[in-house]
């Protein structure tokens, strides 16, 4: 047990938490790795999970710090509850699916709505381009078994766009600035491409967020 205080009290420092008491939100599309974020926050290992069914809460205290965490599932019905979670929250990190294209329309809306909203008007948005690790994958087919690299395509598994391209599906082009300060009166949000299972990315992500929690 005090193995796991001492890491994840490593990582509140490194990620610019400790000696803060802040109350975030994990939000995101169901299987954007809500879950395995936090599991990897908190004990440094990227469990398989089944899709989260109903708003589970960490609480972590240790000395001056305290963390507390919700992780909401982002399944459709999931969803409709995250407004009741909203209120005196000190930051959101929403998830998206860098390598699922076909559901940025869907992520756009849903963080659109979250970012309209009165109750949150003020907080900072850390937005995560998560599985970066995914490449582009061809598949091709020859004869009967074989499955070589050649010019026929067969499958192609898609790989996670690049940052450019995730900013302008999500309409995140007006954005804070990695390193500055929001202009005075406006919400700090920001995209960060990251790997959750790879520990990539998104601890800048959170260092930055850090800036904006008293
Ligand atoms: N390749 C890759 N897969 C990831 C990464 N992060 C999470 N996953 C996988 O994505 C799937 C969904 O992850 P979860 O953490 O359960 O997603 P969630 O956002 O909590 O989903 P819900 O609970 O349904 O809302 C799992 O199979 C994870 O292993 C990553 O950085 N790279
Ligand atoms: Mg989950």
């Amino acid at each position: 047990m005090s193995f796991l205080w001492n890491w994840f009290f490593k990582a509140l420092n490194y990620i610019g938490l400790a000696n803060k008491d802040a109350t975030i939100l994990f939000l995101g599309l169901d299987n954007a790795g809500k879950t395995t974020l936090l599991h990897v926050l908190r004990d440094n290992q990227a469990h398989v999970s089944e899709p989260t069914r109903h708003a589970t809460s960490e609480d972590l205290v240790m000395g001056s710090v305290k963390f507390t965490t919700y992780d909401l599932g982002g399944h459709y019905a999931a969803r409709r509850i995250w407004k009741d979670y909203c209120h005196q929250v000190d930051g959101i990190v929403f998830l998206v699916d860098a390598a699922d294209s076909d559901r940025f329309e869907e992520s756009r809306k849903e963080l659109t709505n979250l970012l309209s909203s009165q109750d949150l008007k003020d907080v900072p948005f850390l937005v995560l381009g998560n599985k970066v690790d995914k490449k582009v994958k061809f598949i091709f087919y020859e004869g009967k078994s074989k499955l070589i690299l050649t010019s026929n395509c067969l499958f192609c598994l898609k790989g996670a766009v690049g940052e450019k391209e995730l900013r302008s599906s999500l309409s995140l082009t007006q954005t804070t600035g990695k390193t500055g300060t929001p202009e005075k009166g406006s919400r700090p949000v920001e995209l960060f491409m990251c790997s959750v299972i790879k520990r990539k990315g998104f601890a800048d992500g959170f260092k930055w967020l850090a800036n904006f929690i008293e």
